[in-house]
């Protein structure tokens, strides 16, 4: 017998029939507190889980007594409690690198339309304001030569470093909890402490997961500490960033603009001052989001699930420490 799965995101036709081919999948429309209980049986049946969002805790793997695999599409596993999992011996799969360089391209847009204010203006045009020649209150300021301080020098910060020193010769300021040799030798990145990476950047870009240490490790003492013309980027999980203290420091002048692609809340409520704001650029959580690379995160996901409930995964484990 085919062991039992529960999908909860849809995926494309032919990953759809690779997966039946392999599981007998019950596939609902989200990990939702309602489904959850609507699919209770078929939980307690299930032996892997593929899909993204929804709370996956103790109380979840206790629905799911005989779990043996998530596999998640997204590299970021917040939602996941691996100390759960790692209890109940349940190996957990992301999709790391197939989205490295999408989420790169998003980091960097949103550098380029947050300092040119592209789209603050751009809607000014629709809005055909545009009658004249335009001036100094429609102008931005340069991103080229300007100092990039990337917050999480993993796989995407190195590719958003790629684009900022051959792209547009931006000498580069880091902070990780390590040194990376290859962002040094290759982009001339620099090390530095957090306090120096925020008074010192022109735009400070965020790409880290969201962990108990980076929950609010930027706050309104933070903001402070940045220049009056820096620009926030964050592309990395809502909650790094006291939003509060953002709104705070946008609208009294802290820091001059913010390009969000995440938010502690998601999707963002309409009633958020955030969107009140000019010098503010919303996306709607769209860092991987292209037809190539979400169909590459879908397949990465079947083939992490098709490895783990066979027993031949070989990359993208995030408790590897449970396949020996
Ligand atoms: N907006 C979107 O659509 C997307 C968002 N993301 C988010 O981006 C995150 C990063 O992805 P990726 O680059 O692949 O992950 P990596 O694991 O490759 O990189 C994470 C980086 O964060 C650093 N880091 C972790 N904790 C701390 C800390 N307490 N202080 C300082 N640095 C820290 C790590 O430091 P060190 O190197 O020293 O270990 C590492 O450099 C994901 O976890 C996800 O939340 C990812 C994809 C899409
Ligand atoms: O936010 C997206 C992810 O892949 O993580």
């Amino acid at each position: 017998m085919k062991p039992s799965v529960v999908l909860y995101k849809s995926l494309p036709d032919d990953l759809r029939q690779r997966l039946d081919q392999h599981f007998s999948v019950t596939e609902i429309s989200g990990l939702t507190p309602e489904n959850i209980a609507k699919y209770a049986d078929v939980l307690q049946s299930a032996e892997g889980i593929l899909g993204s969002g929804g709370k996956v805790d103790g109380e979840f793997l206790a629905k799911a007594p005989k779990l043996r695999a998530a596999s998640t599409v997204s590299v970021g596993y917040d939602n996941f409690d691996v100390d759960a999992l790692n209890q109940r011996g349940v190996v957990l799969m992301h999709t790391p690198t197939v989205l490295t360089e999408t989420v790169a391209d998003t980091m960097m847009a949103l550098v380029l339309a947050s300092a040119r204010r592209v789209v603050d203006v751009a809607e000014r045009v629709k809005a055909g304001e545009w009658q004249s020649s335009v001036g100094p209150d429609w102008f931005g300021i340069d991103v080229h030569h300007k100092k990039l301080g990337i917050l999480g020098m993993g796989r995407i910060g190195l590719a958003l470093a790629q684009r900022a020193h051959f792209g547009f010769s931006m000498p580069i300021l880091y902070n990780a909890r390590k040194h990376h040799e290859e962002a040094e030798q290759r982009f001339d990145a620099q090390y530095c402490d957090l306090d120096t990476l925020l008074k010192e950047s022109d735009f400070l870009c965020i790409s880290l997961p969201l962990t108990e240490q980076t929950h609010h490790l930027i706050g309104r003492e933070q903001l402070a500490k940045m220049k009056p013309s820096a620009i926030l980027i964050n592309a990395g999980r809502g909650p790094v960033v006291d939003e509060q203290a953002l709104i705070a420091a946008l609208k009294d002048g802290t820091i001059y603009a913010a390009g969000l692609d995440v938010f502690e809340q998601e999707p963002l409520p309409a009633s958020s001052p955030l969107l009140k704001l000019p010098n503010v650029v919303a996306l709607p959580h769209i860092g991987s989001a292209t037809h190539e690379t979400r169909y590459g995160m879908a397949k990465d996901a079947v083939d992490n699930l098709i490895a783990a409930l066979t027993g031949k995964v070989e990359k993208n484990c995030v408790n590897p420490q449970l396949l020996k």
